[in-house]
């Protein structure tokens, strides 16, 4: 019968259509195998704190020295703004530059794609999310709670001081200063309530950015080595 690969060769077009379109749209897993993946089993830590108080820096730092995954959700948002089929590239170039929040279903969408990409790892840490209450709500809703929140208390001009500093290499499209105050309002309007909220729940650890990268990094250590002394585990050098 002529009709049976005729039927296969169809339903293989279908199965290249779809998965294309899922690439496309940032789905890049099955809903069943997101269903299956074990995210409750995981150790999520946000790493949160204004525009340029040290979360990239000090996340690097945690990678190497707890074993976590580091995922910024700005990088993961910069990347799917640069992949050229994507169809999102234009509104987050738009929302970065005017230092808005992204839809947090793309966020959510890249966020979890990436945790999936490491089905071998139990810690991450998600850097720069959540952004406001309802990220935060969603998050929990279709992923799974965070364990806790790390914070980089940091005052506003000191903020300020690193942002113009980076900008001067970062090559980033918000890394001045008329990005920088827009950035700013968002962060005290409706990234602060998320950490306000987190805190009574007692799931904040807050380090003062101030100090050198070493002093602020050795008391983020000592506080995460903590948390993780009273669930049982330690830390897991890179070197060892
Ligand atoms: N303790 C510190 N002292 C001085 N500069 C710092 C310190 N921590 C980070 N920086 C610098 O400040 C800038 C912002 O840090 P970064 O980690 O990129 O912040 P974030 O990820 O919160 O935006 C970077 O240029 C970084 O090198
Ligand atoms: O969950 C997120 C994280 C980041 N952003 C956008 O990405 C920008 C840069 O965020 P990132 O965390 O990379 O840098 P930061 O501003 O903290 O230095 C933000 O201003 C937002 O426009 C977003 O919309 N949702």
């Amino acid at each position: 019968m002529i009709i049976k690969p005729y039927l296969e060769w169809n339903e293989k077009q279908k199965k290249e259509r779809d998965e294309k379109q899922a690439k496309i749209d940032g789905a890049a897993y099955s809903e069943e195998e997101i269903k299956q993946f074990p995210f409750d089993k995981k150790t999520i830590v946000f790493v949160l704190g204004g525009p340029g108080s040290g979360k990239g820096t000090n996340s690097e730092k945690l990678v190497d020295d707890f074993g976590f995954v580091h995922l910024s959700a700005g990088d993961l948002l910069r990347a799917e703004q640069k992949r050229p089929v994507s169809q999102y590239g234009d509104l987050i170039a738009y929302y970065i530059k005017e230092g808005l929040i992204v839809p947090h279903e793309i966020t959510i969408g890249l966020l979890r794609n990436a945790m999936m990409d490491h089905p071998e790892s139990d810690r991450f840490l998600i850097d720069g999310f959540p952004r406001n209450l309802v990220q935060a709500k969603a998050f929990e809703d279709t992923v799974c709670k965070a364990k806790k929140v790390l914070y980089f208390e940091c005052p506003e001009s000191v903020l300020l001081e690193r942002l113009l500093n980076r900008g001067k290499t970062s090559g980033r499209s918000d890394d001045n200063i008329e990005s920088i105050k827009k950035r700013f309002k968002t962060y005290f309007n409706d990234s602060m309530p998320v950490i306000t909220e987190y805190a009574k729940e007692g799931k904040v650890i807050t380090v003062s950015c101030k100090g050198t990268m070493d002093s602020v990094y050795k008391n983020t250590y000592d506080q995460v080595e903590q948390f993780f002394k009273g669930i049982g585990q330690e830390a897991r050098p890179k070197s060892q």
